[in-house]
């Protein structure tokens, strides 16, 4: 059992590193099982818990991996995957293990799904892989528990996507990658990690173009090869650090943070009363004005990514008036609110609406965690709460921030992460 434990109280002063991008390194792993021959290398990789699932499984499907922690550092050789089974046990615990599919079909013929985990957020549907599979040509036999697609080779075909799905783009290019012929995709995500992981997949030997545009067109070849590739720094992980800072009123400099790629996030933390200078690769955060109420819409990138949504409702509550934050991407994403609640926050929600409404004084407390990004905002909302607030499950956080106590301690936060027997 992990918790963690925060007292708040502390100005957030001094400098952190932002981890490489859990959301970019996870369809990386997926990429590497592509390669039939050769170790693929990938550097900057975050030491999170959904890295050492991504290993286990890829365990588990044949692949040799050393994860080199200290070294950051992920070394996977797949020249034989043995099993085209995904182990309910490992891949029903992260949202990543829904990745390893292409590389499953390409090598073996099939791929068992037991099961596809991730942050628990409302619907979480696939039904737009399944689909593009199908028409490449796979067979897809959805049982009630386990899924089983087959593919003798896929031949291209035009493929679209209803809303641009993150993971769907990334398999469906995957997927069309290997394939006979040509693959268009449209409606394709355009997060900067599906751009990143085109980038691994083109130096591996494929040939995408159309990335950023929402419009794909992937030339299959006959076989991709493994390269090194240095992941992307981590959006998300850098939000959430620019964000501690704003709920402290502290002032922070975070090293690898990429200032383009918070897109409307940036703009909705500066109407909030925070301000960012980029000096090359470190950005400067600082806070030190009264925090002003904040409208906020979730989208797909560039828009307001869902992934912050819980970390500024907490930053909201200290916030003099009301908050309005509307969710689009998933329809359970406001669990965080009754928790906020417990800590002295007055937050309404109605479907997929919530307000905010502040100034309150948040009191620490022992709060739950219901999803990753629900226990860092309940992290957040501890640095900036009197007294003692305890978190758990501190397992969901760490599925997504690498040594987060220890970074946090840097820039002078009371925050330790506690491991005791279940
Ligand atoms: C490992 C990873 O990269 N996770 C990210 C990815 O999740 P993930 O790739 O699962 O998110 P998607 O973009 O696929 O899902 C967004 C929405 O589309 C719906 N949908 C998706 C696929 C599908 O086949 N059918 C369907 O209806 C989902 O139910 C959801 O409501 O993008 C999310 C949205 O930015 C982020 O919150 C997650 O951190
Ligand atoms: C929803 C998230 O992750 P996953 O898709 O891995 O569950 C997240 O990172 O907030």
């Amino acid at each position: 059992m992990v918790r963690y434990r925060v007292r708040g109280g502390n100005a957030l002063r001094g400098t952190a590193f932002i981890q490489g991008a859990k959301n970019a390194v996870l369809p990386m792993i997926g990429a590497a099982l592509l390669a039939a021959r050769g170790r693929t290398v990938l550097r900057n990789v975050p030491i999170i818990e959904d890295v050492r699932r991504a290993v286990e499984l890829a365990e588990a499907v044949g692949a040799k991996v050393e994860l080199h922690e200290k070294e950051r550092t992920l070394v996977i050789d797949a020249s034989e995957l043995t099993s085209p089974v995904l182990p309910a046990q490992i891949a029903r615990r992260f949202r990543g293990s829904v990745l390893f599919v292409p590389a499953l079909l390409h090598r073996l013929g099939e791929a068992v799904i037991e099961g596809v985990g991730g942050c628990n957020l409302g619907s979480r549907n696939l039904d737009f892989h399944y689909l593009g599979y199908k028409r490449l040509g796979a067979v897809v036999n959805e049982g009630d528990a386990v899924i089983h697609v087959k593919a003798a080779g896929f031949t291209g075909a035009t493929l679209y996507l209803d809303t641009p799905s993150h993971t769907g783009t990334e398999n469906l290019i995957m997927a069309a990658s290997l394939a006979r012929g040509t693959t268009v995709i449209e409606n394709a995500a355009l997060e900067p990690e599906v751009l990143d992981v085109i980038d691994m997949l083109t130096r591996m030997g494929a040939k995408i173009s159309g990335g950023g545009t929402g419009f794909i067109t992937v030339e299959g070849v006959e076989e991709l090869h493994a390269v090194e590739h240095t992941v992307m720094p981590d959006r998300l992980d850098a939000g959430v650090f620019a964000m501690a800072a704003a709920i402290t009123g502290g002032e922070v400099n975070l090293v690898g943070a990429d200032l383009d790629h918070l897109g409307v996030v940036r703009y909705k933390l500066e109407q909030m009363g925070v301000e960012f200078a980029d000096h090359g690769a470190v950005l400067h955060v600082r806070r030190d004005r009264p925090l002003r109420p904040i409208n906020v819409i979730t989208d797909t990138y560039p828009g307001f990514a869902t992934d912050l949504q819980s970390p500024i409702m907490a930053i909201a509550c200290l916030a003099d008036g009301a908050s309005y934050i509307h969710e689009r991407i998933f329809d359970g994403r406001f669990a965080l609110a009754s928790e906020l609640n417990k800590m002295g926050a007055d937050i309404e929600v109605k479907e997929n609406s919530a307000v905010v409404r502040g100034a309150t004084p948040l009191r620490g407390t022992e709060v739950t965690a219901h999803d990753l990004r629900s226990g860092i905002a309940l992290v957040l909302a501890g640095l900036a709460a009197e007294g003692e607030t305890v978190i758990e499950s501190g397992y969901l956080i760490n599925r997504g921030h690498s040594y987060l106590a220890e970074r946090m301690q840097a820039l002078g936060a009371d925050v330790e992460q506690e491991i005791s027997a279940p």
